[in-house]
């Protein structure tokens, strides 16, 4: 029989991935392409009512891995149901109210309550099983199979967050949680790591399954509790009760439950969980929707492998794996090369993805990707942001070499490696850099020169040996009609734009530039500073260092910008060609008693009652820095609609966040 040997081909494949997963720490397949191949077996189990013996589908979790002491747990562990959609979430329901209805005709006298329900995140981390007795932890436990666990209550005692006593001392109670590892802390890690983590889930279960407490104590672990599965004395009434026994018991529990007696209002904090998902510091891959009442969730009981009452709603996942298929190297405008992987098509959180970043040279060696070409990688895909490889699937060297190059791709000019990067230094013939250079000198945050695109510089520089800023102020007329795709009316437009961008502020002329390491809010600073570019290009590191905000590096980019003949060169040519650069005629006044003076403030998502320019503007009016991005030195963060993951990056930094635009209006008016 044909499905007979694809469950059987199924079986030997998932048991393989579990024991990777539960034993190892170390996946060979994403969650997302395990999942698929578990179904396909219920399915097929379904279908033919067969259950081979050494069916997953029977069984919790993994094997106990030696060297850890067997915890037999006071009471079972479970794994949950789950449901992939909404169809398969309200059948679940289904069969609840069901299950109540049977109960309830049977015990006419004993009727179950209503049903309501909790929603609680599902952790994406190792499950802890925590002992108590008298008030002492004594044991802490994996979930193992269910039944036994490993004893790992030296890696468990190196989470701060977990108590070593607690105030109830009646009699011995079991407390289950989920180990985790913040993804700040995980970032932070990878920062100082010669072979940074792919993942928070493996780095936790991994670290609390170390052999070796300090590595666990290294990795700075957290843990959410969520339930209390044995107790030889005290008992709840409900979820509510036991999720506030926890917390008088300082258990961490995690703040975002949520109860409900209608079903609707389940699905709708569904909803917002999702959106919640990517601001959170820690790996969620769904929701939980328990039943509140406890003698409901008695007579509902369990299956070998799950509660009945319970039922995890799994999100979209934002991992999976393909093959790496090549590198390419692509050149910026400051001349920095930057790797772009192309790697087999993927769906993956609901786009297809063909192209990876890659960062530069130095994080492929960190990943340990060198040897990948050909492979399989992990890649990861959160927000909006173009996916990340995370790292190889396995550790064999089974891939071709990645070669770095020695010579710019475009133009063949020998490469210089500074710390993790490579650079072309031929800025004067090496094409991407000069378009590179142009259109951002053209953008709108720099010269505003209407219309103009990568594909106008592309045309100028083929057709009319435009090779820096300054030659576009020689454009002709003559010459702009004769070019393809424009006309008579698309030259006046551009010679009007140019001819109107030459009255643009100093700030504005400085940005466009592109001076490395320096955006819109140091040139801002600078032109407010100096108030003359003459000034700002006779700036020496020592001055400049002292300026706000500008550290070494900065000055140093800044003076080595205008000691270059050839930068030198170009701006003269371009202030003899009628461009003015000059500051605006009043300082302009900054003050210093509203509630953004001497903030860093960072904008993001979409306002409606001003633009983000103006917003900007008049935060600077009142002492506020404006920045583009979000660190550990940014004061607020200004979150209007749609915000992503500038607003997930500062929630994540603990920085203060205004997501009310009225509030935010009255704030600036006050
Ligand atoms: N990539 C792989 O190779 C691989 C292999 C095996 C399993 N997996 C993943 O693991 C899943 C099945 O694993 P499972 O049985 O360990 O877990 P599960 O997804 O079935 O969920 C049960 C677990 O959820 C956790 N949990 C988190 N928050 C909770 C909360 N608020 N309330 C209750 N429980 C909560 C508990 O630790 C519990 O043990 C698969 O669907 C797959 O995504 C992946
Ligand atoms: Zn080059």
């Amino acid at each position: 029989m044909a499905s007979l040997q694809s469950m059987e081909q199924l079986i030997a494949e998932i048991n393989k991935y579990n024991y990777h997963y539960y034993t190892l720490d170390t996946p060979l397949v994403s969650d997302k392409e395990y999942d698929s191949m578990y179904d396909q077996l219920v399915q097929l189990e379904q279908e033919t009512g067969i259950i081979l013996p050494e069916s997953p589908t029977q069984r919790v979790g993994g094997e106990i891995l030696k060297g850890f002491e067997p915890h037999r747990h006071l009471a079972s562990l479970w794994s949950l149901d789950k449901a992939q959609n909404m169809e398969q979430l309200r059948n679940w329901h289904t069969r609840a109210i069901k299950l109540v209805k049977d109960y309830n005709s049977k015990n006419p006298d004993n009727l179950l309550p209503e049903l309501c329900y909790a929603v609680e995140l599902k952790f994406d981390g190792l499950t802890l099983n925590l002992t108590y007795s008298n008030g002492q932890l004594v044991q802490a436990a994996t979930r193992g199979n269910g039944v036994t666990g490993e004893g790992i209550l030296a890696q468990v005692k190196t989470i701060k967050s977990v108590p070593l006593t607690i105030p109830y001392t009646e009699g011995t109670i079991e407390v289950q949680g989920e180990g985790i590892m913040n993804l700040s802390v995980l970032s932070q890690y990878n920062e100082r790591a010669a072979e940074p983590l792919k993942n928070a889930r493996n780095a936790a279960a991994g670290a609390l399954r170390n052999l070796n407490p300090k590595t666990t104590a290294e990795r700075r672990l957290s843990a959410f509790f969520y339930n209390v599965g044995y107790s030889d004395a005290v008992v709840f009434k409900d979820h509510r009760e036991m999720m506030g026994f926890l917390n008088d018991n300082r258990f961490k529990v995690n703040p975002f439950i949520a109860y409900y007696d209608n079903f609707d209002d389940v699905t709708e904090e569904l909803a917002k969980i999702v959106e919640r998902r990517p601001s959170l510091d820690y790996l969620i891959d769904g929701a939980v929707i328990k039943i509140v009442d406890m003698r409901t969730r008695e007579a509902l009981g369990y299956t070998d492998k799950f509660p009945r009452w319970a039922v995890a709603y799994k999100f979209e996942a934002e991992e999976t794996t393909t093959v790496l298929e090549s590198v390419s190297w692509e050149v910026g405008r400051t001349g920095k090369i930057t790797p772009v992987a192309r790697v087999e098509a993927v769906e993956l959180a609901g786009v297809t993805v063909q192209n990876c970043t890659l960062n530069n040279i130095g994080d492929i060696e960190r990943k340990n990707l060198k040897h990948a070409l050909g492979a399989r990688v992990f890649i990861r895909r959160s927000n909006e942001v173009i996916p990340e490889i995370l790292g190889k699937v396995t550790e064999d060297h089974d891939g071709e070499e990645i070669i770095f190059p020695t010579n710019c791709p475009s133009c063949g000019f020998p490469l210089e490696q500074k710390g993790a990067h490579l650079f072309c230094n031929n800025r004067l013939a090496c094409k991407p850099q000069l378009i590179g250079r142009i259109t951002h000198f053209a953008s709108r945050d720099a010269m505003d020169i209407d219309t103009f695109s990568v594909m106008t510089a592309e045309l100028l520089y083929s057709e009319l040996g435009v090779r820096e800023p300054a030659d576009l102020y020689t454009l002709a007329f003559d010459d702009l009609v004769k070019l393809d795709r424009f006309g008579e009316k698309k030259a006046n437009n551009l010679l009007a734009a140019l001819e109107k961008s030459k009255e643009r502020d100093l700030a504005s002329f400085l940005f466009a530039l592109g001076i490395s390491n320096t955006g819109k809010a140091t040139t801002r600073m600078l032109a407010d500073h100096y108030r003359d570019l003459n000034l700002v290009m006779a700036a020496t590191v020592d001055e400049l260092v002292v300026l706000p905000d500008v550290g070494g590096i900065v000055a140093e980019s800044i003076v080595n910008f205008f000691a270059d003949p050839l930068m030198r060169d170009g701006i003269d040519r371009m202030l003899a060609l009628g461009i003015q650069a000059k500051a605006p005629e009043t300082p302009r006044v900054v003050s210093t008693d509203s509630f953004f003076s001497g903030k860093t403030v960072v904008l993001t998502g979409t306002l409606h009652q001003l633009t983000r320019d103006e917003a900007a503007a008049r935060l600077e009016a009142l002492g506020a820095k404006v920045t583009g991005s979000v660190s550990a030195k940014t004061d607020l963060v200004v979150a209007g609609e749609k915000a992503g993951s500038k607003l997930a990056k500062a929630q994540k930094l603990g920085i203060q966040v205004i997501e009310d635009e009225d509030e935010f209006i009255r704030l600036l008016e006050n």
